[in-house]
């Protein structure tokens, strides 16, 4: 292998001039090919721009030698230079080539190989070429005229980056390793308004995450779903109604786990893929993984500056394009959804219960399955300190005892939990209801073993009779706008009517009074009976370690005077416990089954989606974290208050792509229900850095680990595991023709409402992070702009009335670079219109923050269109370097989202 000793370029030009047409001056432009000097055939090869009808041509492109080539000395480049008959290279003639070997530059004096352009005869000398190494980050203060003055007439340098550059860029930050797979580098070089050169590197990279996020998801959902099903076992007996709704259910749960581990088992079948190319975008088993998502840096040198990097991840907006986008994507779907569960509640006899209420049910169900194993330990401590005759032992366990206990009690006082615990008691089989015992209707069965064929509710075939004895039950609930309980006359709670539930409107004392029998317990804490010796216990208890050691003789009547009292302590939490889990089962239940089918396709909806989303903030998060590990005040902010995640979203709000946003709007959302923790990996090998997923759908944690050298070095907040929060917001600002259309024709509503209430949520992150932490934790940027002031500009332009107002974009693009945030951009594909937003977005920097000059600004961006990443990336995904757009759609297109001529057109499938 060459021994290159720092990151190197290699820099070309053509000397002489490429003049062969003797009427025209050429478009020229240089291909560099890299050889196998053993295998003489082609290893790669990449383009610079055409440069029109010059004959000094100054090419702007350079080439990069992704890592993965195998550079040796004897590594062949061979420059050919074309003459360009058109925009399109296609058609374009042959001027003359050169070729070198990577041991010749390296033996170079002044590390420059001035190269004869041959013809294709190999003879007759058609201009030269300079080829030079160059450093990329230790630029010397080098302007226009110094590069030109000895050689007037030459000023095509060709750029190109040395596979050994990426590959030092790696090795010197190993951080990049475990999760980025796959990258292409790009190189151009730009003049700044003082007539300076800076220099630029794109590197664009796949995400391992792509999959391992969805695979993991996929196992969480399939446990989760699992437990559900096994917590509908465990309700025990319920009448036929109750019991023929369970079995339903429990069907449809079985439904969606054997489809996740087909999808799972078909996802491990795949190995060596990183991203999931925009073809593939409705592939069943390929719906949980996001589309086309990369990674992009900027990295930027300017004389007498340090270097600058800007990252960006691109992704496929997150949606079901296997189900589809008929009847439109969550968000519509799930509100009409809610909507139309209050009426088949009503039908199926349950209580309606809102999406907060469910939250809640799932909630106290995992803080049940947290708290109860956890007193129970907390109590075997309080026994061992017993044992041991440790009284500041007693004392810790105790203090943790009763403030589990204090946090158990609470979550039981929930009123869902009471009204649930009616309901369930009303299901269970030969429950009759006090009106019904007192006017028995004729011919209706009661309890078990009626006649199955019978329905009691009307319209509605096939549900056994007990469940006409549900209906004329009262089941106390305190979902908003039904029935709330009041305490009553001796300690018994009484209900309060709103009647807004048509089927729940009467009362019946004794079921209630039976049930709240079981509710006392937790609201007395005197009683001596039952769960209420629970809280006696907890009582007594404390009193005992309050005294300790005093009533004690010895270590023996410590332990035995507590061993009961412990005893009867976890008795009493668990069957308080079961009693709770089944009751929030049973809201779970009544909520899944006054759901099917609807219900059931939204959730697997609503995973894919989300699946998909996790894997980009993922990807993003775990980017951000790489790139601010030395910040300290990017770490603080982490810490305090969190990062926001920007999503920037392209899709038009007209047709299939309304859908799309849909389904984006909720994924997104979504993620509020995720935190990250950073932990220390056990080994710096590649496999213990990978992030890991957990939790269920309610929360779920990534865990990224980082090598132990690194985590070392982290705030000691983040060390103990402090659980980081992300604020995504999504704005979108459609710009294709087909928003032409949305815009003069149809409904862009529903972008509007994105848009102002994201800008709302990104106004409150800003408040709570200038509230927590000093804005001197934020990075410098050049453009002094005040965030407050941008943040205004925005307010302002989500509530004006413009075509096409990609201004919110750049806006939203700015304020999130400015608050150190997380930046995403995405359209259907992200393959496209987001390679011309990215590629406009990386100008902008450039110009603002890097003195690009003014006439540059739209070679720049013509160049990276042309040559640069974007268009490798749709090659990656379609196998063809054409962005898919047509004349009219270009026209339709703001200007500065336009790709040069030749770029686009139609894409052979
Ligand atoms: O990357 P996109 O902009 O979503 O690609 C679109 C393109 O904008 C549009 O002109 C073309 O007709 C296709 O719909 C592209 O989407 P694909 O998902 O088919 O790549």
């Amino acid at each position: 292998m060459v021994e290159m000793k720092a990151p190197i370029k290699l820099i070309s030009r053509c000397q002489g001039g490429v003049l062969l047409a003797k009427d025209r001056k050429p478009n020229a432009l240089v291909q560099v090919a890299v050889i196998d000097p053993y295998k003489q055939h082609l290893v790669s090869q990449a383009c610079t721009e055409i440069v029109e009808a010059n004959k000094d041509p100054l090419f702007l492109t350079g080439v990069a030698f992704p890592s993965e080539y195998p550079a040796s000395p004897e590594t062949l480049v061979k420059l050919t230079v074309y003459d360009a008959k058109d925009k399109n290279q296609e058609s374009s003639s042959f001027l003359g080539s050169a070729t070198f070997s990577v041991g010749d530059l390296l033996r170079a004096k002044d590390e420059q190989l001035t190269l004869s352009l041959r013809s294709s005869d190999g003879v007759c000398a058609a201009g030269t070429v300079v080829v030079s190494r160059l450093k990329m980050g230790e630029m010397e203060e080098v302007d226009v005229d110094h590069i030109t003055t000895d050689i007037p007439s030459q000023k095509c340098p060709l750029v190109c980056e040395s596979a050994h550059h990426s590959c030092v860029d790696r090795e010197s930050n190993p951080l990049t390793g475990p999760v980025f797979r796959n990258p292409v580098c790009k190189v151009y070089r730009f003049q700044t308004v003082d007539s300076k050169w800076m220099f630029v590197r794109e590197q664009m990279e796949e995400c391992t995450l792509s999959f391992s996020i969805p695979k993991q998801l996929l196992s969480l959902y399939i446990q989760e779903d699992m437990s559900r099903v096994q917590d509908l076992r465990e309700l025990g007996d319920l009448s036929p109604h109750w019991d023929n709704l369970r079995k339903e259910v429990m069907t449809r749960y079985g439904g969606i786990i054997s489809s996740y581990q087909e999808t799972l088992a078909e996802l491990d079948k795949i190995t060596g893929h990183s991203f999931k190319p925009s073809c593939c975008k409705a592939q069943k088993s390929l719906e949980f993984i996001p589309i086309n998502l990369h990674t992009q840096r900027m990295r930027v040198t300017c004389p007498k500056k340090t270097d600058a990097f800007y990252d960006i991840v691109t992704v496929g907006a997150p949606a079901a394009h296997f189900q589809g986008f008929k009847c439109g994507g969550l968000q519509r779907l799930l509100s009409r959804y809610e909507a139309e569960k209050k009426s088949f509640s009503t039908a199926y006899q349950c209580i309606y219960y809102s999406p907060e209420h469910t939250a809640k049910a799932q909630e106290v169900l995992s803080t049940m399955s947290l708290l109860q194993p956890l007193i129970t330990s907390l109590a075997d401590q309080l026994l061992q300190a017993a044992h041991e005759h440790s009284s500041p032992g007693l004392r810790d366990a105790l203090k943790n005892l009763s403030d589990k206990t204090e946090q158990f009690v609470h979550t039981l006082k929930d009123e869902l939990v009471k009204s649930a615990l009616l309901a369930l008691h009303a299901a269970q089989p030969g429950f009759v209801s006090k009106n019904q015992k007192q006017t028995p209707v004729p011919g209706k069965h009661q309890g078990q073993g009626g006649d199955q064929n019978q329905s009691p509710v009307q319209g509605l075939p096939g549900h056994s009779p007990a469940a006409s004895v549900t209906e004329s039950t009262v089941v106390c609930n305190n979902v908003e706008g039904s029935q709330t309980m009041t305490g009553g006359e001796g300690g018994l709670l009484q209900p309060k009517h709103q009647d807004s539930i048509p089927h729940h409107k009467e009362y019946d004392e004794e079921e209630w009074v039976s049930v709240a029998a079981f509710l006392s317990r937790t609201e007395d804490f005197k009683t001596e009976t039952g769960a209420s010796d629970y809280f006696h216990l907890t009582d007594k208890l404390f009193v005992v370690t309050q005294k300790c050691p005093i009533p004690f003789v010895s270590a023996g009547d410590w332990r035995e005077q507590l061993c009961p009292l412990v005893t009867r302590l976890k008795e009493c939490v668990m069957e308080v416990a079961e009693k709770a889990k089944r009751a929030m089962t049973f809201v779970l239940l009544q909520e899944a089954a006054c759901s099917i089918p609807q219900g059931f396709l939204l959730q697997q909806r609503r995973d894919v989606v989300f699946s998909q989303a996790l894997a980009a903030l993922a990807c993003g998060f775990v980017m951000r974290l790489y790139a601010g590990m030395q910040d300290k005040g990017f770490l603080r902010q982490l810490h305090l208050v969190g990062l926001v995640a920007q999503f920037e979203s392209l899709l038009s709000t007209y047709s299939e792509e309304i859908g799309m946003l849909e389904d984006m709007e909720v994924g997104i959302s979504d993620l509020q229900r995720v935190a990250f923790k950073i932990t220390e990996a056990k080994t710096d090998e590649l496999g213990d850095l990978q992030p890991l997923v957990c939790g269920r759908r309610d929360h779920f944690t990534v865990e990224v680990p980082l090598p132990q050298l690194v985590f070392q070095t982290l705030p000691e907040e983040i060390k103990e595991g402090k659980p980081l929060r992300v604020f995504p917001v999504l704005f979108n600002v459609g710009i294709n023709e087909q928003q032409t259309i949305a815009e003069r024709f149809g409904d862009i509503s529903l972008q509007e409402r994105i848009n102002q209430k994201n800008f709302e949520t990104l106004e409150a992150y800003y408040k709570s992070l200038s509230e927590k932490v000093p804005l001197e934790c934020l990075p410098c940027f050049q453009t002094q702009t005040d965030i407050k002031e941008l943040l205004e500009t925005l307010g302002q332009n989500v509530v004006t009335k413009k075509r096409k107002n990609v201004e919110i974009l750049w806006i939203a693009g700015t304020i999130c670079r400015r608050l150190n945030g997380i930046r995403f951009t995405s359209c259907k594909s992200a393959k496209d219109r987001t390679s011309m937003s990215v590629t406009l977005e990386q100008c902008a920097l450039l110009r603002d923050e890097h003195q690009l000059s003014k006439d540059f600004f739209v070679r720049a961006l013509d160049c990276m269109r042309r040559e640069g990443c974007r268009i490798e990336n749709v090659q990656k995904n379609i196998k063809c370097r054409k962005y898919a757009f047509n004349m009219l759609q270009l026209m339709a297109f703001p200007k500065c989202y336009r790709p040069p001529e030749g770029t686009y057109g139609k894409v052979d499938s």
